[in-house]
């Protein structure tokens, strides 16, 4: 059976890469999916519900209870609280369970897919013949989400938005379960000096290669 165009697309917050991803995903006419949105979502659930972020069992269980309909919201789904929750939750390795077959299932449809995160390359689809790194300097990244923020609405200084980048990355990079790190076979993509456009060219050629290589 020939190999399926997966791309994975991993990084920071902030770097880029759901941009990337979904322009790649419509370039190929593949499905895409953000898997910080799960996360996400598992975050906001959990406070919805009264739930502590210390609480690793009550987070597994929002993770396991988790379906379609808790991912519409997409303007709460991607403030600056849901950010913070979810990469509190995501730290349980109970909750990355409840998760992965689902984002195993969607990375293995049979005509390739598009995903996003901090793991695909290394734990949901470490197969994937295309993997990409993206990232850019913490302030670059800061200022990219501070923009994307007050530009709808949420007041935030400029250095509590770094200050978070700063310690969602530590906390991404350090966690025992599946912690954000590039794969051995990913290319890195930094992102620091372009502008959207340019950075989106840089990534197609990077598939094209990984195509080229794999005969896809
Ligand atoms: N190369 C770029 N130059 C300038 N702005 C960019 C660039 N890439 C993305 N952006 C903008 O930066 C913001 C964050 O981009 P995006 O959501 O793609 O990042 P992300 O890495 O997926 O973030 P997260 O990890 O939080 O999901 C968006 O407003 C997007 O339009
Ligand atoms: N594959 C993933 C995706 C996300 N996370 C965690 O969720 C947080 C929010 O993700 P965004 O991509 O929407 O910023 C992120 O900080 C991670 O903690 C993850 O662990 N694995």
């Amino acid at each position: 059976m020939s190999q399926a165009l997966i791309i994975a697309v991993d990084g920071p917050a902030a770097s880029g890469k759901g941009t990337i991803a979904a322009r790649l995903a419509k370039a190929y006419g593949l499905p895409f999916l953000d898997t910080g949105l799960l996360y996400r979502a598992v975050g906001l659930g959990l406070l919805d519900t009264g739930g502590s972020l210390d609480d690793a069992a009550a987070a597994e269980a929002v993770a396991r209870a988790l379906d379609a309909s808790h991912l519409t919201d997409t303007d709460r789904l991607t403030d600056r609280g849901a950010g913070e929750a979810a990469s509190r939750v995501a730290g349980y390795p109970g909750v990355r369970a409840a998760l992965l077959a689902f984002q195993k299932t969607f990375a293995s449809q049979p005509g390739g897919a598009v995903l996003d995160g901090r793991d695909i390359g290394t734990v949901i689809a470490p197969e994937a013949p295309a993997k990409l790194f993206v990232t850019a300097t913490a302030e670059v990244r800061a200022t990219r989400r501070w923009k994307q923020l007050t530009g709808r609405g949420e007041v935030i200084a400029f250095e509590d938005m770094l200050a978070d980048i700063v310690r969602r990355d530590e906390r991404d990079a350090g966690r025992g379960a599946a912690p954000m790190v590039q794969a051995e076979d990913a290319v890195l993509l930094d992102t620091t000096d372009m502008d959207i456009e340019t950075a989106f060219d840089a990534a197609r050629r990077i598939v094209e290669a990984a195509r080229a290589k794999h005969g896809l």
